[in-house]
């Protein structure tokens, strides 16, 4: 896992302090994305790059002087420059025999380094011509740092440049990981200023999970049976198809044994218990997934509130005010796993605060953090293009789910995963992060159409994993 930074201001004044000056950074940035593009393009190939008026057109002047004679390299400067550090890079530039070009034509390559970190409005007419033009091109195209349009709080502008990859400097920024910039970022790398990333970065509480941070159960040892891998007990509603999806998921994921709870006789596949009570030696609960009505309060108080095991609240749980009541029981393992509609429920009924879908999706790092301010114990998994995932001051970005996952039944999968681990010892963050990652990358894995996958694909790829 790497970490993430609201804003690298900080982190370069550190720089600046240890005599590494901006000169110095901005030759690594500039170096870090001419690495990039020879690695990727051969000599003789067009690069354009789009420069604008403060530090963020310098890197892409500074990549010019780096790429000039061995590329095409096509120099455009729409607002002139404005400040010292681009003068002084168009000054190096220029005496190499750079020239700038007025046209805006296609290119092999495009490099979008009109605004990064500094934009502070919204984008002129001018911008959004160029933004536009960039757009329309073929080339491959590059964002220095991060996309010109996307606010360095992560807003996403009307209008904003679509890059194919992001080449970020320094440090991971929150902006990179908001649900709304996903299809505008494309797929990031960061560059290397001039030290080691972790010199560089110092501490934070935020970080993005890579594949490699997913950890599966383990089954390490020989002499064991099927109670050394725990009991997850699936309260199972009016949509019983959910229940089922989720139990053979936990099933899959190495529950020792799994039981879906429910009032009425089902036919469950041959792999999953059902009984109308938790069994005695459930170690985990799941609720919510189809739950609707089906449970009366009094069954509820006795076999969820008052257990105390392990719980994932998913779905209708999250907008039951009795159920929710578990968030308050600040010694037992509970992860909540809101989809933003969902989160919108739960947040009014905590807080009586009312607010829409699209203000969630705006600031979902905000509302996590807010949530966690209230309930640093509860591990919540808030859904999206990126889910974060957050507990006792830490939050988690999981950025690699796909638009495979964009079907019912997926996040019945996921709740199924979560209580598997709970189930089976695992601590409630773990649980979450382990089991979302799984997720994501299983449906990475399918290989059918993106818009294919079922529930029960998704489950046969998680079981598969150990396999990759
Ligand atoms: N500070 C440093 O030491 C480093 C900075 N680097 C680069 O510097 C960038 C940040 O540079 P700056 O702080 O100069 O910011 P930018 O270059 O992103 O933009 C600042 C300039 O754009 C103008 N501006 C902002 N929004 C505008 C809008 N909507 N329409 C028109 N003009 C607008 C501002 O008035 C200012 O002149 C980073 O994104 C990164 O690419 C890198 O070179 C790494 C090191």
């Amino acid at each position: 896992m790497q970490k993430v930074f609201k804003s690298c201001d900080k982190l370069d004044q550190k720089c600046y302090e240890s005599y590494i000056t901006e000169d110095i950074l901005m030759e690594h940035a500039a170096m870090g994305m001419e690495k990039y593009i020879r690695t990727h393009f051969a000599p003789g190939n067009s690069v354009l790059i789009v420069a604008g008026p403060g530090n963020n057109g310098a890197d892409g002047i500074t990549l010019a002087r780096l790429l000039y004679h061995d590329y095409e390299v096509k120099l455009h400067l729409p607002y002139g420059i404005k400040s010292l550090m681009p003068k002084l890079q168009l000054k190096r530039a220029n005496a190499l025999g750079i020239e700038e070009t007025e046209e805006l034509e296609d290119a092999d390559v495009i490099v979008d380094a009109l605004f990064g970190a500094g934009l502070n409005r919204l984008l002129d007419d001018l911008s959004i011509q160029l933004i536009h033009k960039m757009n329309s091109f073929k080339g491959h195209k590059i964002a220095c740092d991060i996309p010109t349009g996307v606010a360095e709080d992560g807003t996403l502008m009307p209008l904003a440049f679509n890059a194919d990859t992001t080449l970020t400097m320094g440090a991971y920024k929150e902006a990179l990981y908001l649900d709304e910039s996903k299809d505008v970022i494309g797929k990031v790398e960061r560059i290397n200023l001039g030290m080691s990333s972790q010199l560089y970065e110092g501490e934070s509480d935020t970080f993005v999970l890579e594949p490699e941070d997913m950890k599966l159960p383990t089954r390490d040892k020989e002499a064991t049976h099927k109670g050394t891998f725990g009991h997850a007990a699936i309260f199972t509603g009016e949509k019983e198809g959910a229940g089922i999806i989720a139990g053979t998921a936990a099933t899959r994921f190495g529950a020792g044994l799994t039981t879906l709870v429910i009032h009425e006789k089902i036919m469950a596949p041959p792999y999953l218990m059902h009984a109308t009570t938790v069994p005695d030696n459930a170690s985990a609960l799941a609720i919510g997934m189809g739950l609707g009505g089906h449970f009366e309060e009094e069954f509820l108080q006795k076999y969820v509130i008052n257990s105390h095991l392990p719980i994932v609240l998913d779905a209708d749980a999250l907008s039951s005010m009795l159920l929710l009541s578990i968030i308050e029981q600040r010694d037992r393992e509970i992860v909540l796993t809101p989809h933003p509609k969902e989160f919108v429920l739960l947040w009014m009924i905590l807080t009586g605060e009312v607010l829409k879908v699209s203000e969630v999706q705006a600031k979902r790092f905000e509302m996590v953090r807010m949530f966690n301010h209230k309930y640093p114990h509860v591990t919540l998994l808030l859904k999206g293009a990126n889910t974060l995932i957050m507990q006792e001051e830490n939050l988690y970005i999981n950025p690699l789910g796909c638009t495979k996952l964009s079907k019912g039944g997926s996040g019945d999968v996921l709740s199924g995963l979560i209580v598997s681990l709970l189930a089976q010892g695992y601590p409630a963050i773990d649980a979450a992060i382990h089991g979302s990652l799984a997720l994501a990358i299983a449906a990475q894995n399918y290989q059918g159409a993106s818009y294919a996958m079922l529930a029960t694909d998704l489950i046969d790829e998680v079981a598969k994993l150990e396999l990759c």
